[in-house]
């Protein structure tokens, strides 16, 4: 769907983003209380200041993420946390103190920000230059020994991330698609349209395609509801034949469907229609002869609601049934 981009994965993504932090942060928030107790009963005054220090950060990252707007505020968090391990290990660099157990934070940061590749590209390059931070500063075996290690941390962080990313592809294919007739369901319809409607899509406008199946009530009497589930996949997979890649169809309800023509012309979106009609009446059903019948629509941004362009089509459709189905209507505005 080109023209229609969807964003609620995405807005997903920063919420979980900014949930890890602020779990991060309250785990890290409660660690550095044991911490500063331990280290003062033991009397280490040194460490025990860097956990109480430690803590208050950890407590102005809570306080931040609580007011920043959660779509950026897990954003800001890993990016702060980045660049601060960027600068701890300059900062060891400049006064000769190895931070390399800082470098193994990175991995992990950096896979919570951004995609697999661009993490595995980011760990590397954080890898070597930790590395050659660490050279002048302690033996070449620690180097070695530091570089092994976090090798090993970037091989499980790439392939936790690759498997994150895979399992959010199906999910995600799951939640967009309708089982039975594998086409987009009636959630991402509604989402396409609401974002449509909301001027979040490059589109000025579009064409609605309301599409239902004839006499289907008669197909389920006569031939059984397991033989109409059949029909309904199969003209699912005809309608996708006839239409192109950016003509997303939908599965709109039992025996309908729908087609969402981003900036198209009315004309050319009716002769798409009746090439679908002609498709299905044409098509060999294992035996059962099945027609559709087709409402359409236009909506043009600042003319109308879209709500009221569905209803449009569907009033439209409703004319090709009363018409005598197996026929192409378009509503009286658009015709
Ligand atoms: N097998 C099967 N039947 C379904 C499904 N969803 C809806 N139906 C049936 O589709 C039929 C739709 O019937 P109606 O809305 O009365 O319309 P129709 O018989 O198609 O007649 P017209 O639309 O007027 O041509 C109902 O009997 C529903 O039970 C489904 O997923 N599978």
């Amino acid at each position: 769907m080109p023209h229609l981009r969807r964003d609620s994965f995405t807005l997903l993504r920063e919420l979980m983003r900014w949930r890890v932090a602020m779990v991060l942060s309250v785990l890290i928030f409660a660690l550095m209380i044991v911490l500063g107790v331990i280290n003062t009963r033991l009397g280490l005054a040194d460490t025990a200041q860097l956990a109480w220090i430690s803590l208050a950060v950890a407590g102005g990252c809570i306080a931040a993420l609580l007011a920043l707007p959660k779509h950026h505020g897990g954003t800001v968090f890993f990016v702060s946390i980045a660049a601060l391990l960027v600068g701890v290990m300059v900062f060891g660099l400049h006064h000769d103190r190895p931070m390399q157990h800082w470098a193994y934070i990175f991995p992990p940061v950096l896979v919570f920000l951004v995609s697999s590749r661009v993490a595995l590209a980011g760990m590397i390059a954080f890898g070597a230059y930790a590395s050659a931070m660490l050279a002048p500063l302690v033996p070449a075996i620690d180097v070695v020994r530091f570089s092994s290690g976090y090798g090993l941390l970037v091989c499980f962080m790439f392939t936790y991330a690759l498997l994150q990313e895979r399992a959010a592809v199906m999910l995600r294919y799951h939640s967009d698609h309708d089982a039975l007739s594998n086409c987009l369901n009636r959630r991402t319809f509604n989402e396409a349209v609401e974002q449509l409607a909301s001027g979040r899509t490059p589109a000025a406008g579009c064409v609605f395609l309301l599409i239902d199946i004839d006499h289907f009530k008669a197909i389920n009497d006569r031939h059984g509801h397991l033989a109409g589930d059949r029909i309904i996949t199969l003209v699912a997979a005809e309608l996708g034949r006839v239409l192109d890649a950016d003509m997303p169809l939908f599965r709109y309800g039992g025996e309908e469907f729908s087609v969402l023509l981003a900036d198209q012309d009315p004309e050319a979106a009716r002769a798409i229609a009746e090439r679908l009609r002609a498709a299905v009446a044409a098509a060999d059903f294992q035996g059962v002869p099945v027609t559709i019948s087709i409402g359409l629509a236009a909506w043009r941004r600042g003319e109308g609601s879209i709500t009221a362009a569905l209803d449009r089509a569907d009033r439209a459709l409703y004319e090709a049934k009363r018409g005598g189905r197996n026929r192409v209507v378009a509503d009286a505005p658009t015709a």
